[in-house]
């Protein structure tokens, strides 16, 4: 561990040099990682896992989408790719990669395989935080821990595939092997995390559910759209718009801001934008400071995650969510910006 100033606050994180590939392998040589689940972090992590020399199986049901992709990624059936029960069977470590909600409908299977020694892990608190709606309650002679990748699996592989990594947060639930350290950071690192940071399973799911209900997904598409409405309701055509309210800021200004924080992205747009930018950031943070205290009450009170169990549970679940997708595919904004994109000169 690693202990480093972020903002003034010290914390312990692992970096690759603390903890680097070798000494991952060395801690997994012995396990089977059976990851139980083929959606999208299912694949990102089972790929890096095999790629970085881990004894990795998969658990999908079939016939599945998911069941396909994970043959035409290279896991064989009988060899590499079992049913759930199979590789629940054979794996002495569980990764629980089916969605939050299929995890509450398999759990009964999955507790049952749990011998002593084993150790169950996710990507994500939701299961084990709200126990009381999940009935997750893990049997005590297993390691309970969480590796959880900031961002989409799809990005998570992309990233190994080019040499980078997606930052992780890890905790432990419960250490019945007195492994369930060396196990959890040894995970982070092959699954192709950047560095780990510590946390515990609640404040994952509490941070987690707040941020893409938030700044990352919810909250980002409406301040999208209030801006876009505001500028088209005002004559300006909806390539002005769209350009002026996503493209600029996905191509140009937000590639500055990773680069080097926001001050350094203002610092490269004119003193007319600054001095803008700065009148304003205050009026729309206290504008939208409300919101997010009602939407982190909503995730703390357990509201948030029975909004999503009782949704997601519902056997039309994924045609439901993707009605609302093609909503939002289909909306003016959306098709501006398709055709903004294919004008993009790499495109072209
Ligand atoms: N999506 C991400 O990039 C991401 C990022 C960080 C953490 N997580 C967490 O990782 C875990 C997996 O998330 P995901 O987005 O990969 O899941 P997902 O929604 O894509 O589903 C994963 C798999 O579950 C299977 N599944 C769904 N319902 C099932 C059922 N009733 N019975 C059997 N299988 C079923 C699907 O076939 C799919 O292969 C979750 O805990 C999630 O919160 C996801
Ligand atoms: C990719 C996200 C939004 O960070 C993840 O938390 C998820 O639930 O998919
Ligand atoms: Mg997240
Ligand atoms: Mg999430």
């Amino acid at each position: 561990m690693a202990k480093m100033n972020f903002g003034g606050v010290e914390e312990s994180v692992v970096t690759r040099d603390e903890f680097p590939l070798a000494k991952a392998q060395e801690t997994l040589k012995d396990e089977v990682i059976a990851v139980i689940g083929y959606g999208v972090q299912g694949p990102g992590q089972a790929l890096n896992l095999r790629d970085n020399g881990i004894n990795v199986i998969v658990g999908q049901r079939k016939p599945s989408k998911s069941y396909d992709k994970a043959i035409e990624d290279g896991f064989v059936p009988g060899e590499t790719l079992f049913s759930i029960e199979e590789a629940l069977e054979k794996g002495t470590i569980i990764m629980y990669l089916l969605s939050d909600a299929a995890q509450i409908e398999l759990w009964p299977t999955v507790k049952e395989k749990l011998t002593p020694g084993k150790a169950l892990y996710f990507s994500h608190g939701f299961g084990i935080t709200y126990n009381d709606q999940t009935n997750i309650i893990p049997p005590e002679g297993v390691d309970v821990i969480l590796v959880a990748p900031k961002g989409s699996g799809t990005s998570l592989r992309r990233f190994f595939l080019e040499g980078r990594g997606l930052n992780s947060s890890f905790a432990i639930h419960q250490d019945a092997t007195g492994k369930a350290r060396d196990r959890v950071v040894a995970l982070g690192i092959a699954v192709g995390s950047g560095y780990l940071f510590e946390t515990t399973f609640k404040r994952e799911v509490y941070s987690d559910l707040t941020g893409e209900r938030g700044s990352l997904m919810g909250a980002i598409q409406g301040l999208f759209e209030a801006q876009y409405n505001v500028l088209r309701k005002n004559g300006h055509s909806p390539s002005e718009a769209f350009n002026e309210t996503v493209e600029e800021l996905t191509q140009s200004l937000m590639p500055l801001v990773a680069e080097n924080g926001m001050d350094w992205m203002y610092a490269n747009c004119s003193t007319t934008a600054q001095r803008g930018a700065l009148d304003w950031k205050d009026k729309f943070r206290d504008a939208v400071a409300p919101v997010f205290e009602d939407l982190y009450a909503s995730v703390a009170s357990g509201k948030e995650a029975k909004l999503s169990i009782d949704s997601n549970s519902q056997p039309d679940y994924r045609e439901k969510l993707e009605v609302e997708l093609a909503e939002l595919h289909d909306s003016e904004l959306w098709q501006a910006g398709k055709q903004v994109r294919k004008l993009r000169p790499e495109n072209a």
